[in-house]
């Protein structure tokens, strides 16, 4: 039996805990089991229950605090992740194993984790050891977005994870519900992007030909193989939440091997029912 598994990457503050407990919340209230694990050793607070915690492995604090190692935020984060990719037992663990496996792993924020160091990389080839089918889940923040330079390198980052960890992904903007209905509007075209469209709006600001022929190459390359897409999220929109899921089941093939269940029997009426007593409450009241 195959497990699954959602691995929640984005920026500092984009969203990836919110969504996590958001995403916990809809599947419960869908009935299916779904479980989360944080693996970011700085985390100060999240409200979903969660069956394993990177903090009880190591802390962001305890490295920093280190007189021999002498760390600040950022290192101490790269370290304690590389001492996470060095006892991935516990990780296992703590994951046992039961019957339709569904993780969410919140992961930290640092974009460094995602690009060049081999962290990530590695949790997904020990994940997909122990069966897992691995969704990358990249959140960008939408208020971020709504500008075509800073799309562009929302779009970049997206495109990094996804090609250094080689798994499908499915790219997500959050925050919807703070955009004005203008930048709602605005917003629409960059769900589903014209990159060359997007090049020619700002080819007046850009100066220098050099950086026009390479921003105008990447749209190019983006646009040409329909390679990032970016799905809204909006933590109010139910509606728009099964989309999401749907998105992800779909790439990791979620549903293909459950059983079918046979539905609940509804309790049969007892046999000494006396109808006329019943029908006659019901005139009386
Ligand atoms: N209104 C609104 N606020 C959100 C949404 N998602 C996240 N936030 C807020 O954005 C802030 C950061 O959210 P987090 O979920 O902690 O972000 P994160 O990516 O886990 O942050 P780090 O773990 O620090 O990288 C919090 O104040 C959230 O309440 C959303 O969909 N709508
Ligand atoms: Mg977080």
């Amino acid at each position: 039996m195959p497990r699954f598994a959602q691995l929640v990457m984005g920026p500092a503050g984009s969203g990836k805990s919110t969504y996590c407990s958001t995403m916990v919340q809809h599947m419960e209230a869908m009935n299916r089991s779904v479980q989360v694990v944080n693996l970011d050793p700085a985390a100060e607070h999240f409200d979903y229950p969660v069956m394993a915690d990177i903090r009880e492995l190591i802390q962001v604090d305890d490295v920093m605090e280190d007189d021999s190692l002498r760390f600040g935020p950022n290192g101490g984060l790269v370290f304690c992740m590389e001492y996470f990719a060095n006892n991935f037992d516990w990780l296992e663990e703590s994951l046992g194993h039961v019957e339709d496996d569904y993780i969410l792993l919140d992961c930290p924020g640092q974009i460094e984790l995602y690009t060049h160091l081999p962290v990530m990389k590695q949790l997904v080839e020990q994940l997909q050891q122990w069966e897992f089918r691995v969704c990358g889940v990249f959140l960008v923040d939408s208020q971020f977005m709504v500008e075509s330079f800073k799309f562009i390198s929302g779009v970049m980052a997206a495109l990094s994870a996804m090609v250094s960890l080689e798994i499908p992904q499915v790219n997500i903007m959050t925050k919807m519900d703070l955009l004005s209905p203008k930048a709602k509007k605005e917003i629409e075209k960059y769900l589903d992007p014209d990159m060359y469209s997007m090049m020619e709006d700002n080819s007046d600001t850009i100066k220098s030909p050099k950086f026009k022929k390479l921003t105008k190459a990447i749209c190019g390359l983006i646009d040409d193989y329909s390679m990032v897409r970016f799905l809204p999220f909006d933590r109010t929109d139910e509606e728009g939440i099964n989309i999401v899921l749907q998105h992800i089941d779909f790439s990791i093939q979620y549903g293909e091997d459950l059983e079918f269940k046979e539905p609940k029997e509804v309790d049969e009426e007892p046999a000494n029912l006396n109808y006329d007593e019943l029908f006659q409450g019901k005139v009386d009241s």
